[in-house]
């Protein structure tokens, strides 16, 4: 008789904090990859069906953060997934990487979140990880317009390595403690505006107060998870599923005009 042991089994269960059983909401609707208040409902039966029936499939996105350098990326991926802030600034030399690992709508899921170096230097490295990103976040210091300004410019290097149509993109600001209220509505009508121009959601986060950060996370793990579920669905022969997670129209979003 044999015994068979899958790498899931072997795994702890999924922290308690980490289960997300609704589809978490945008931050702004005006830039938002879709503004629908409920997982779509084909991802929900498939995975009610999978949870009653014998295979749970073990699902995976890769998540690379880009931005300039002292932006925020490493403190916004150690908020979520220590809990923890450092106000000393270290660059991040090449790359770093988290797994983190959540359940949605009862399947098991991971982002394979990946820190990127904003330094020059360190540029070269860190790109040769931009591949097969499923989520690219494009991180800017909400009190650093010239950050906002560099947003194309990673963006364009992100998608060098990755398919334009298979991407789905998110604009974080950071830092939001740090600006009045005055100077961050100011900003974030740019930001608004850049972010519907490139298709990405628009967030602001604080790392030193977690304002935000779970909740954008768990946004980033939803719709990663949902447009996988879809995928799939659509693979396995259920050729009807007309149903686009995005609500932006299908097109290339690289090479777009300034
Ligand atoms: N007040 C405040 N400071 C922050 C916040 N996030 C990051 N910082 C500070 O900003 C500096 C840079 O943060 P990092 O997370 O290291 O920046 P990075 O984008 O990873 O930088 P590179 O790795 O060089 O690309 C550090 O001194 C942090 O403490 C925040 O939300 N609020
Ligand atoms: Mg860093």
């Amino acid at each position: 008789m044999s015994v068979r042991v899958s790498a899931m089994s072997v795994l702890p269960p999924v922290r308690r904090d980490r289960i997300i059983a609704q589809l978490p909401q945008y931050f702004r609707k005006e830039a938002a990859l879709h503004t629908k208040n409920d997982f779509n409902n084909k991802v929900k039966t498939a995975c009610q069906e999978q949870r009653t029936g014998t295979v749970g499939r073990f699902k995976i996105s890769k998540v690379i953060v880009v931005g300039d350098l002292a932006v925020g990326k490493t403190c916004l991926i150690n908020r979520f997934c220590k809990d923890a802030f450092d106000k000393n600034y270290k660059a991040t030399i090449g790359v770093d990487f988290e797994m983190e690992r959540f359940e949605v709508l009862g399947v098991p899921f991971s982002l394979q979140l990946w820190d990127t170096a904003g330094q020059e230097r360190f540029k070269c490295i860190a790109s040769t990880y931009y591949r097969g990103a499923q989520v690219v976040i494009i991180a800017f210091d909400v009190n650093d317009v010239a950050s906002l300004g560099h947003v194309r410019q990673w963006l364009e290097d992100a998608l060098k390595e990755n398919d334009p149509t298979a991407v789905q993109l998110f604009l974080v600001g950071t830092k939001k403690d740090l600006s009045s209220p005055a100077q961050y509505t100011q900003i974030e009508q740019d930001a608004l505006k850049l972010a519907q121009e490139i298709r990405a959601e628009y967030w602001a986060v604080s790392s030193l107060t977690g304002e935000n950060v779970k909740e954008f996370f768990f946004r980033v793990a939803s719709l990663a998870f949902e447009t996988n579920v879809l995928a799939e669905l659509e693979k396995s022969g259920s050729r009807k599923i007309g149903d686009v997670v995005s609500e932006y129209p299908k097109k290339p979003i690289s090479n777009q005009n300034p």
